[in-house]
């Protein structure tokens, strides 16, 4: 699904990457941990092709970059990130902004055909909010509307989805009511990459972790091989325990 070989990025004098190696199998789903700074956001702009590597190579669906119509590969991945939520219009309705996920418009001006509504209400109804379609994006929660935008994303059928810090500023129901719909969305032949600064966000769902640190990947492979409190604590500078409940890990800090 992706192949990043040993990916460099320097920018001025500073080495934001410094040969950064991640195989992603179908099958697999990713989180990306590592601290602030440390270039997680700066790889997931490589598998999306909008930024280059100073040297290296990105090979995403089985499409090596610099040789490939990004325009294309493009089509088959889905993302979320940060500023997506502000680029749509506050009161367009729910039901437009998912249909204009089918094309990646981010408004709908023209005649939508029923067959493309039909699969944006049932994308909706996959998140539980086929109930919402006629309301205005605007007057929907921070939570709701990232729900919005997994449906949208969905239209598309993405062999990839990239959520970059999707639970940032949502409360405790929120963001679990969004890690329950993101885990219902995952299918065969579909891999997720999921950026986080929350260990408790890694669902059951996540199979694979890659640890972070310096414009580098310190540790990658098997969640319980990686979520160690040795390894966290290489990557964090901070001692912690990691307790395992129902297949989802539990930081506690401050303890060796
Ligand atoms: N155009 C640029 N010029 C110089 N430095 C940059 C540029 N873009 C990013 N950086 C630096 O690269 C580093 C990595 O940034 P990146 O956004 O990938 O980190 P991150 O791990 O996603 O951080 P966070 O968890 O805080 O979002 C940061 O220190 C940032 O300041």
């Amino acid at each position: 699904m992706i192949k990043l070989d040993h990916l460099t990025l320097r920018r001025g004098e500073r080495d934001i990457l410094r040969g950064v190696d991640l195989q992603v199998n179908e099958g697999e789903h990713w989180v990306l941990l590592g601290r602030n700074g440390c270039g997680k956001t700066t790889v997931l702009e490589m598998i999306n092709g909008y930024l280059f590597p100073t040297s290296g190579k990105v090979t995403v669906l089985g499409n090596l970059y610099g040789t490939v119509d990004l325009r294309e590969v493009r089509k088959s991945i889905g993302y979320i990130g940060p500023s997506l939520i502000e680029k749509f219009t506050l009161r367009d309705p729910v039901w437009e902004i998912v249909v204009g996920g089918a094309n990646g418009y981010l408004r709908i001006y023209q005649e939508v055909e029923p067959e493309i509504r039909e699969r944006a209400q049932q994308e909706l109804a996959r998140v539980g909010f086929a109930h919402m379609a006629e309301q205005p994006f605007g007057t929907l929660s921070q939570g709701e509307r990232k729900k919005v935008l997994l449906a949208r994303t969905m239209m598309a059928d993405p062999q990839l989805l990239i959520l970059d810090e999707p639970c940032a500023g949502l409360d405790l129901y929120e963001r679990e009511r969004f890690l329950d719909a993101l885990a219902g969305l995952a299918k065969p032949g579909m891999s997720m990459l999921y950026v986080t600064h929350h260990i408790e966000e890694i669902i059951p769902v996540f199979t694979h972790v890659a640890l972070m640190a310096e414009g580098r990947i310190v540790a990658a492979g098997p969640k319980r091989e990686v979520l160690t409190p040795e390894l966290l604590r290489s990557a964090y500078d901070v001692p912690v325990t990691v307790d395992w409940q129902n297949d989802r890990p539990w930081i506690q800090v401050g303890k060796e």
